[in-house]
C-alpha cells in the first residue's frame, strides 16, 4: 500500500495551469528526488502535497499509516528564517506544534521527542545556542530535527543542501541517508542532481515531459537522451 498517491493531478493557479495529469505514488521507505527546471512546478507540487494549496483537479490520498499533516517539512532557507531570534531547542520544539492542538505549552512527551530529534541530527550540544548564530550547515540540521518532530514516516525536503559548503552538503546527505535507512520516506526537491542521485531510489522529473520511475529506469532513459 502506498503512503502517498497522486492521481491525475492538475496543479496551478487561477488562469495558469502548471502541471497537468500528474500521477505517481510513493511507498514507505522510498527516497524520491524531485527535479525539474525553474518554474516546472516542484514547489507547487510540494505545497499541494503538504495541504497548503488545493489541486485544481485530481486527488491526493495518504495511506500506510501516513495522514495529511503527518509530513515533516524542511523549507528552503530564506533570510528571515536564518535570523530567527530563538534558541535551537525552541526552533526544534516548534516542529511539535501540529501535534499539540493549540495547547499553550509543550508537554513532556513533546520535549522528549524534540530531544530525540536533536540527538538524531547531532545538534544536542547546540540546544541552548541562538539559532541565528549558527552556521548554515548547523541551521539545516536544526531544521531537520524540527521536521522530524512532525513525523517518523515521511520527510519533505526543499533543496536541503542549497547554500551549504562541500562539508555541510556531505553531512546533510549522510543524515538524510541514515534517516531513510531507518525507514523514513524521503521526498526531496533538488537542483544538485549528481549529489541527490547517489542515494535516491526514485526520480520524479517535472517539465514538458514528466518522468517518474526508479533511478535505474531514469539512468537508462537518459542514456538514449543525454540532453
Ligand atoms: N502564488 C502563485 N500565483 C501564481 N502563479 C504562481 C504562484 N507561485 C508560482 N507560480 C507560477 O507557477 C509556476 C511553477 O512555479 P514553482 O515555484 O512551483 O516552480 P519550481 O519548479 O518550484 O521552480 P524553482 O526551481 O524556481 O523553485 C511558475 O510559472 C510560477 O510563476
Amino acid at each position: 500500500m502506498a503512503q502517498l498517491t497522486c492521481d491525475r493531478l492538475r496543479l496551478g493557479y487561477e488562469g495558469h495551469i502548471v502541471l497537468e495529469d500528474l500521477s505517481f505514488s510513493v511507498d514507505a521507505g522510498q527516497y524520491l528526488c524531485i527535479i525539474g527546471e525553474n518554474g516546472s512546478g516542484k514547489t507547487t507540487l510540494m505545497r499541494t502535497i503538504l495541504g497548503l494549496q488545493k489541486p485544481l483537479k485530481g486527488t491526493i490520498r495518504f495511506g500506510d499509516g501516513l495522514r495529511e499533516g503527518g509530513i515533516g517539512y524542511l523549507p528552503q532557507q530564506t533570510g528571515v528564517q536564518k535570523d530567527f531570534p530563538a534558541t535551537v531547542r525552541e526552533v526544534v520544539l516548534s516542529g511539535c506544534q501540529a501535534r499539540l492542538n493549540r495547547r499553550p505549552f509543550y508537554p513532556r512527551a513533546e520535549k522528549a521527542r524534540a530531544e530525540a530529534a536533536m540527538a538524531k541530527t547531532g545538534v544536542t550540544a547546540l540546544s541552548k545556542r541562538c539559532f541565528r548564530e549558527l552556521s548554515g550547515g548547523q541551521q539545516q540540521r536544526v531544521l531537520l530535527a524540527r521536521a522530524l518532530c512532525a513525523t517518523e514516516k515521511l520527510l519533505f525536503l526543499d533543496e536541503p543542501v542549497s547554500g551549504l559548503d562541500p562539508n555541510g552538503t556531505a553531512e546533510m546527505y549522510a543524515l538524510i541517508r541514515a534517516l531513510n535507512r531507518e525507514g523514513v520516506t524521503i521526498l526531496m526537491i533538488s537542483h544538485d542532481l549528481a549529489g541527490a542521485m547517489e542515494d535516491a531510489t526514485h526520480i520524479l522529473s517535472l517539465g514538458k515531459t514528466v518522468f517518474c520511475g526508479t533511478k535505474e529506469e531514469w539512468l537508462q532513459a537518459k542514456e538514449g537522451d543525454p540532453a
